[in-house]
């Protein structure tokens, strides 16, 4: 089920009259009178811009064989919400129309768990653009619906390009939204700086080389080597992958990811393993339909409880596969493992094997200790 979710058309009115005035395009388009119908009937928090609800029951087929939902699927919808509220504010002004690209997922925790028949209700909201880009942020809400229960399950935050459908090269310009006050403008462009900065600093990892995963007969025997439970993933990528211009949708993208990185976190405790966290993700080129995407992923470090996965995501062209390949998006990924009480269980510990290992663990090392304190600070803060 899905619901478009409310933005008054006095909090629309104002964004299309600041939208029109900073790029001096005529308005409105018969298009933006129909969304403007869709998304009436909003409360004054509606201001900051435009907003959407989807809901949808959780089956079978969106969790382990444990019935706990995967992150991925998670993901999927907080991509989707972002991609349909970003994509129907960046085509409220005449001119090109344009869909958005999934840039950025800034880092997400997974709260709580998600089980089969619960509903998920994912809000959207466009809380910060800039000139080329809008910061989407979105709360993942699971509902009990025999007994009322409701847990926050997910907070993120992304960032969203527009491209054009003409030429999906050519970023389009965001028409700014209204802010509630000059502080909320304030903290988004404080956000907005602070992950271009983010952006710079990890660019290396876009060179990491990952080893093609080893034949089964030759493959590693020791367990909890990094080697004994590396594992990869090759999809061709097809119609119902992608957007309405032949790209693959980020969603479908995140939804491999932790596939690969629950198949590695699995081979290395043999338990009912749960995505714990996603550290951001940036995705530095589009997918095309038609290419054969690999996605491998490697354990890093293992802490007591938890374990990070780095995922690496590749793309080539069916037919020339060595001479077009690419890396399209990188992400590191915590995964816990679990008994069946859903508590977490000790992680056996990770068997380094040379420099590059030894480098990647201390790498990992570095950025668990710093998360775990920024964790215990936020929990000190809401207390
Ligand atoms: C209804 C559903 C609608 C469809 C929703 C579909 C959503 C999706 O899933 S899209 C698929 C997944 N995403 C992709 O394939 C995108 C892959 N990336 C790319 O192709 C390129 O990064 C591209 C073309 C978008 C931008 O190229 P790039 O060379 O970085 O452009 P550049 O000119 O430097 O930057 C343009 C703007 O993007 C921003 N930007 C670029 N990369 C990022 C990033 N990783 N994070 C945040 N912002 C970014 C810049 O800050 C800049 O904005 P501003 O000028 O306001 O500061």
């Amino acid at each position: 089920m899905h619901r478009s979710g409310p933005l008054s058309s006095k909090a629309a009115d104002e964004v299309d009259r600041t939208a029109a005035a900073a790029m001096g395009k005529q308005r409105p388009s018969q298009s933006q009178q129909v969304s403007r119908e869709v998304c009436s009937g909003g409360g004054p928090e509606c201001q900051q811009g435009s907003k959407i609800q989807l809901s949808r029951v959780m089956r079978p087929d969106d969790a382990n064989i444990k019935g706990n939902i995967h992150g991925g699927i998670i993901l999927k919808m907080i991509e989707e919400a972002g991609g349909i509220v970003g994509t129907r504010h960046c085509n409220t002004l005449n001119g090109d129309r344009c869909w958005v690209a999934l840039v950025r997922v800034e880092k997400t925790e997974f709260l709580f768990p998600v089980f089969i028949g619960e509903v998920v209700h994912v809000s959207a909201e466009i809380t910060y653009t800039s000139k080329h880009s809008l910061e989407v942020q979105v709360k993942v809400v699971a509902e009990n619906i025999l007994t009322g229960t409701k847990k926050l399950a997910n907070k993120a935050a992304l960032w969203y390009v527009p491209c054009s459908l003409q030429n999906a090269d050519k970023i389009l310009e965001v028409p700014p939204i209204t802010y509630a006050n000059a502080e909320r403008e304030e903290e988004g462009r404080k956000r907005y700086e602070a992950q271009k900065i983010e952006r710079h600093e990890t660019k290396a990892r876009l060179e990491e080389a990952m080893p093609p995963p080893p034949n089964p007969e030759d493959a590693p025997k020791e367990r909890h080597t990094v080697g004994f439970s590396q594992s990869s993933l090759i999809h061709l990528v097809g119609p119902s992958d992608c957007t309405i211009d032949d790209y693959v949708y980020g969603g479908v993208t995140m939804k491999l990811m932790d596939e690969v990185a629950g198949i590695v976190s699995a081979r290395h405790c043999n338990t009912n393993i749960v995505t714990a966290s996603v550290d951001a993700i940036n995705f530095h080129r589009k997918i095309r339909k038609g290419c054969v995407v690999t996605v491998t992923g490697r354990l890093t470090f293992v802490s007591n409880k938890s374990m990070e996965i780095e995922v690496l995501v590749d793309a080539a062209s069916l037919v020339n596969e060595e001479k077009g390949r690419y890396r399209a998006v990188s992400a590191f990924f915590t995964f816990i493992s679990l008994d069946k009480d859903n508590k977490p269980l000790p992680v056996p510990p990770l068997k380094i094997e040379g420099e590059d290992e030894q480098r990647r663990f201390e790498e990992g090392k570095a950025r668990y200790l710093q998360n775990k304190a920024k964790r215990l600070a936020d929990k000190e803060r809401q207390q």
